[in-house]
């Protein structure tokens, strides 16, 4: 299967206040289709080693590579294209943009991206809210929605594009364990269904056993 995402001996030092080596050595590959999730205690660099796979973070040595290609070192607006086009996100807060009604939160980073016109964005913005069942919401202010559906809006966003990867940081961390089980649910559904990858830090071990691959950190390694 072939890998959409790869890291090769991924190291970060910290500089300030005190030089910290906080991630040593990185190394794995997300499959195509591939849902994984990343645990490890608090502090064991998970979100900082996450940056650096979204590409928001370029301040690292070792290599990274989105769909085959070196993404290491390219400069900040072709990293913020790739981001954009290749990479969806969902963060444990929604960030939604609370006076702008729903379809236009989903619509936004295909505005930002500019590959289409604004009825095909706003007919890639209702399919996905179709499928995440929340197509219902879609002229409502994203401040008159529940969390469990803030979150799957999120999710409509980071998928507005046709990404190859989510990556998720505590995607579910402010939810009850039934908005949990239904955002595990959607991103099962993505994998299974539409060879989406996903990647998701996350403290929830019941959410880590159903993914298909736990990848443990400590003290800023890789342990299995
Ligand atoms: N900007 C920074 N400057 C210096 N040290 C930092 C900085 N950001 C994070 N750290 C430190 O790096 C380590 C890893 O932080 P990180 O946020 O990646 O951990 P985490 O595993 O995601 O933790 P949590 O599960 O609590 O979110 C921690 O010891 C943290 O204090």
């Amino acid at each position: 299967m072939s890998v959409v995402l790869e890291a090769k001996h991924i190291n970060k030092y910290f500089k300030k206040p005190v030089s910290f080596h906080v991630l040593k050595d990185i190394n794995f590959q997300i499959k195509k289709g591939e849902f994984a999730s990343i645990m490890g205690k608090s502090g064991c660099g998970k979100s900082t080693l996450l940056y650096i796979l979204s590409t928001m973070d370029t301040d690292y040595e070792g290599q990274l590579y989105l769909n085959n290609q070196l993404i290491t070192g390219q400069e900040r607006t072709h990293l913020s294209y790739l981001r954009n086009k290749h990479i969806g996100f969902v963060f444990q807060f929604h960030y939604l943009l609370s006076e702008f009604s729903v379809i236009e939160n989903v619509m936004l980073p295909a505005k930002k991206l500019g590959e289409k016109s604004y009825p095909e964005i706003e007919h890639d913005a209702i399919e996905k809210l179709k499928m995440l069942n929340i197509e219902h919401l879609s002229k409502k202010r994203a401040s008159q929605v529940s969390g469990g559906e803030k979150q799957r809006i999120a999710i409509a966003r980071a998928l507005i594009n046709n990404p190859s990867v989510i990556m998720g940081d505590e995607p579910t961390g402010n939810l009850d364990s039934y908005n949990a089980q239904n955002i595990f649910n959607i991103f099962k559904q993505l994998s299974d269904e539409k060879g989406l990858s996903l990647l998701v830090v996350t403290h929830d071990e019941d959410f880590a056993n159903k993914t298909d691959r736990i990848i443990q950190m400590g003290d800023g390694k890789i342990l299995v």
